[in-house]
């Protein structure tokens, strides 16, 4: 569904002529919001983008005013949807979805820091000469540059870098493995300024948590959830955590041990986020 119907059909017919590739799956497409009736899973990935130099967080406003529109219609069509989302500042924008439609919160998820992790990973992965696979570690909090990298779990087989290195991700880490993150949050920016949006990994990374909704897969992935009473985080604030995923939706949030450091960059980022709900014109 979309607003702009030529290419909301080039789009359809595109993916239409891959049909043979895709197992049977059946693409429509409509400016009529009942072509979503019935859905299981409604992804949202409407809005503005970053220019060259925005930040997520300075799309709120526009975004909100976006979501305002989609969000009724979407359940209206399909009360018993999952919805997840994408459109940044994608933290805030899962709390604004949460607030209009009225849904339980496990019922509204967003696609949170669950790329971020994927990047993570991928660094990990080329610094360590191991598949991205092989390489375990989450980050967590925002989906943006208040992100917290988890170094005290980071492990590959259950070998824990931090038991390598004492000062893994820190100040004064002689591997500087600081510098991973700072790509991580520097990702978007820098594909942004190459191609002038991301779209690759965030539709990968969709895709992975769609199949884990739709399978009823019970497989944890870092996504936007309200984390109230999480780690010290008073509020409904909306930030990813380990999540356990399934055909209802979240169903439960994976309480990581984390240490001092890790824990008081979550809460500056819960505050951050307190900070812009409450400039939120809903
Ligand atoms: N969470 C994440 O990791 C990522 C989030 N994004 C976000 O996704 C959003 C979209 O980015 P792109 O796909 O690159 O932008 P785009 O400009 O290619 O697509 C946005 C689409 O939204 C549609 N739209 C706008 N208002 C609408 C409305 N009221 N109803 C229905 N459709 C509407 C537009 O017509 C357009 O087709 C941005 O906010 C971007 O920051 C993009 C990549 C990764
Ligand atoms: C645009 C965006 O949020 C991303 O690719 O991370």
């Amino acid at each position: 569904m979309d607003t702009m119907a030529d290419k909301l059909k080039g789009e359809m017919m595109d993916l239409q002529h891959g049909s043979a590739f895709i197992k049977n799956a059946k693409i429509q497409a409509s400016t009529d919001y009942a072509v979503t009736a019935g859905s299981h899973v409604c992804v949202v990935t409407a809005g503005v983008r970053q220019r060259v130099g925005e930040t997520r967080l300075d799309l709120v406003q526009r975004n909100t005013d976006v979501l305002k529109k989609i969000i009724p219609e979407l359940v209206k069509h399909s009360p018993d949807a999952i919805l997840l989302i994408a459109s940044n500042p994608v933290d805030i924008l899962t709390y604004v979805s949460w607030k209009i439609s009225g849904l339980p919160k496990h019922r509204v998820i967003g696609s949170g820091t669950n790329l971020d992790s994927a990047r993570f990973r991928y660094m990990l992965s080329s610094k360590l000469g191991v598949a991205s696979t092989s390489c375990h570690g989450y980050i967590i909090g925002e989906h943006g540059d208040s992100s917290v990298p988890v170094w005290s779990g980071v492990n590959i087989a259950g070998v824990m870098l931090r038991d390598l290195n004492k000062s893994v991700g820190q100040e004064g880490d002689p591997e500087n493995w600081k510098d991973t993150h700072m790509k991580v949050v520097n990702a978007a920016y820098e594909v942004i300024k190459l191609k002038g949006y991301t779209s690759w990994a965030i539709g990968l990374s969709l895709t992975e948590i769609v199949r884990a909704l739709i399978t009823d897969s019970n497989t944890i992935h870092p996504v936007t959830t309200c984390i109230k009473g999480e780690h010290g985080v008073e509020g409904d604030v909306f930030l990813s955590l380990p999540c356990v995923l399934g055909r209802h939706g979240m169903y439960d949030v994976i309480r990581q041990p984390l240490n001092d450091h890790e824990r008081e960059m979550l809460l500056k980022s819960a505050n951050l986020m307190l900070k812009i709900q409450a400039d939120i014109k809903l």
